[in-house]
């Protein structure tokens, strides 16, 4: 690869927006409640006019923002349209764009998805993905593959910031690996190449500690070229203040997830919420 092909990839792009605008990343949930909390209807114009707000205070102030798609997919077609739109002005704001659509299936139909979120000129076009591995990190292979080749990036969920994650998460394999780190390895052989943040991320929750996902030191040292989102802060409960301790070394390739702790201020009150947030994570993340 050469140097300009480099400097277009997902995962330098990230590094360049996480060193220009720090960490957070602004989540796009347009919960029902919240748009009746702004005072906007229960509907896709509704979705559309919050994701549009959110843009407006986000651009400039943060570098990556993720709309959820399930509370946009809920009003059916409309709600893919308004989608759409929103997608459209964050590209056209500059920012990053991470779909938090978690999809992920069998080889063949992850090209569907491939062709729906990574393809450039695609309507749903996003910078990253959020995906899920339980048919195994090799069938994200060819999904991978078009992300890289079109400059896109992936975020695999490895260690989920819910509850009921544990169980499942940390089952071991026959070798004796936890499922989330098996997922977190097989994801950053996908960017030993780098120097930097690669394309192909993790999702780790901020709710949770590494250590009881089954990550060494070994473990934790092997992703150190991949990006990690981290979801959990606020509403779900980890403190910003916290971010160190949860991520270690890890830390530095942290992007900060955070919805509704930031969405419930109305869109009168997002600007401010927004600088907040980044003014904290600036001070506990150097
Ligand atoms: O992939 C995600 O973004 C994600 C993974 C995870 O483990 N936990 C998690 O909460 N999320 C998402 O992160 C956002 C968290 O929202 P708040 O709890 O409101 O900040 C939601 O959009 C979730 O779907």
């Amino acid at each position: 690869m050469t140097g300009a092909q480099k400097s277009s990839t997902f995962g330098a792009r990230l590094d360049a927006s996480i060193v220009a605008n720090g960490r957070l990343c602004v989540g796009i949930d347009p919960h029902p409640y919240l748009l009746d909390s702004w005072g906007l209807p229960s509907s896709a114009d509704g979705a559309r006019r919050f994701g549009l707000a959110v843009i407006d205070a986000a651009a400039g102030r943060v570098g990556v923002v993720k709309p959820q798609v399930a509370f946009f997919e809920a009003y059916g077609s409309a709600g893919f349209a308004a989608l759409e739109e929103v997608l459209a002005a964050a590209r056209a704001a500059g920012l990053l764009v991470i779909g938090d659509a978690k999809r992920g299936d069998i080889g063949s139909t992850n090209d569907g998805y491939a062709n729906a979120w990574l393809e450039p000129g695609s309507p749903l076009e996003v910078d990253a993905l959020t995906v899920t591995a339980f048919t195994g990190v090799g069938a994200l292979g060819g999904l991978f593959d078009r992300a890289e080749a079109n400059g896109k990036g992936v975020f695999v969920l490895s260690a989920t910031s819910n509850p009921e994650s544990r169980v499942l998460q940390t089952a071991r394999t026959d070798a004796g690996a936890t499922v989330s780190r098996l997922v977190a390895d097989e994801v950053a052989a996908r960017n030993t190449d780098r120097t930097r943040l690669g394309d192909f991320g993790v999702v780790l929750g901020a709710t949770k500690r590494l250590d009881d996902y089954g990550f060494t030191n070994d473990a934790v040292r092997a992703l150190s070229t991949t990006p990690v989102l981290a979801p959990g802060f606020g509403f779900q409960g980890a403190e910003f203040s916290q971010l160190t301790s949860v991520f270690g070394p890890l830390a530095p390739n942290v992007l900060v997830a955070v919805s509704r702790s930031i969405l419930q201020h109305g869109a009168s009150g997002l600007a401010d919420a927004i600088d907040i947030d980044v003014a904290h994570l600036a001070g506990v993340a150097r």
